[in-house]
């Protein structure tokens, strides 16, 4: 029996966050998009999948530094570049990436008279950012999971950036589940439950300001934890069965070679290759690399995905499904 990698459950746990976190607000990339442009740096949707790129490549700067001994601790200066990496680019250049907002904003609406939210004036925001720094860092009593819950509507409700306050205020949650030591790596993806219940979210959130009802917002939070908790243990059984099965598959075939099944051990992490990339994780030539895929091929596993005759592209698909599952975007 295969053992199971937390490697290969922390790459499709951190992409599904990513995509479905920067689902919530609209972003119309997929999980196949995500896998196709970091297999080839193509893609037609160049801002939504460097939106999902950006988030990855946020959350991995901060969890190293976090975990860096002389890296940044979980505070206002570590959100901002958590804040700088999420806007990178594209559409979030005019969004001041990396800077605490210094004009009013709102949520909803066309201006603060109509909007949903209002959230504190520029001048404000900085010392509300203090004292939530302060407020992680000192005990009050509350079990942790709690706090994260509070942490996060606090963040939602100082709306620090002029924009991604929903996304940096999710990557928080992730960051001090791992830093209060209740996970050891972020397998936690809230998002998808916050999606499925959006309306529900963003009132809770509301009703935290207008009614001072913690209570309901920490129920609803604690219920997503559980809800994500389940269907994490779901998706990484069967993540795990099915990488079994196949490895199975893969090492009785009659093409399976020594190379081939060193390629399958690399799939799950790299679930859409080309030779050329085949080559580089094997440290192995051209023709080598051609065999193991052609073997993969032959055992079922991969499946040539361009129909062109160069610059093939073959993807790992009932594992890609299985990951995809829940982030499909939904047609207005
Ligand atoms: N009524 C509310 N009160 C406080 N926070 C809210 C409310 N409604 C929504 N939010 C939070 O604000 C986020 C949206 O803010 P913003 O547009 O700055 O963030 P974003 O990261 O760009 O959106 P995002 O969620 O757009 O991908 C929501 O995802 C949610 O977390």
């Amino acid at each position: 029996m295969t053992v199971p990698s937390l490697q290969w459950f922390l790459y499709g746990f951190v992409r599904k966050e990513a995509v479905i976190s920067s689902q919530i607000e609209g972003t119309q990339a997929t999980f196949e998009d995500l896998i196709t442009f970091e297999a080839t740096r193509q893609t037609d949707r160049d801002d939504d999948v460097e939106e999902i790129c950006n988030y990855v490549a946020a959350l991995e700067y901060a969890r190293a530094e976090v975990a860096r001994p002389k890296g940044l601790p979980i505070c206002t200066r570590l959100l901002c570049q958590i804040h700088k990496r999420l806007m990178h680019g594209v559409r979030g250049a005019e969004k001041q990436p990396g800077i605490v907002r210094t004009s009013q904003n709102w949520i909803g609406g066309s201006r603060p008279g109509n909007a949903m939210f209002v959230p504190p004036p520029p001048e404000n925001v900085p010392e509300a950012l203090a004292l939530l720094d302060r407020w992680v860092h000192q005990e009050d009593g509350f079990p942790p999971l709690v706090r994260a819950g509070l942490a996060h509507v606090q963040f939602e409700t100082i709306h620090p950036f002029l924009d991604g306050n929903g996304r940096v205020g999710r990557l928080l949650i992730t960051l001090l589940v791992e830093h209060w030591k209740l996970l050891s790596a972020p397998l936690l993806y809230l998002s998808l439950s916050f999606k499925r219940h959006r309306e529900e979210y963003y009132r809770r959130l509301s009703a935290v300001r207008t009614d001072g009802d913690f209570e309901g917002w920490i129920g609803f939070f604690l219920d997503a934890v559980r809800e994500a908790a389940d269907d994490a243990v779901e998706a990484a059984t069967r993540v795990f069965r099915l990488l079994n099965d196949d490895r199975r598959l893969v090492t009785s075939h009659k093409a399976a070679t020594v190379t081939s099944i060193r390629l399958f051990d690399h799939l799950p992490e790299n679930p859409a290759i080309t030779v050329a990339m085949a080559a580089e994780l094997l440290g192995a030539t051209k023709p080598t690399a051609i065999k193991a895929v052609q073997a993969l091929v032959h055992a079922g596993v991969l499946e040539e995905s361009t129909g062109k005759k160069r610059d093939r592209m073959y993807r790992y698909h009932r594992y890609l499904s299985l990951l995809a599952e829940d982030t499909e975007v939904q047609k207005p």
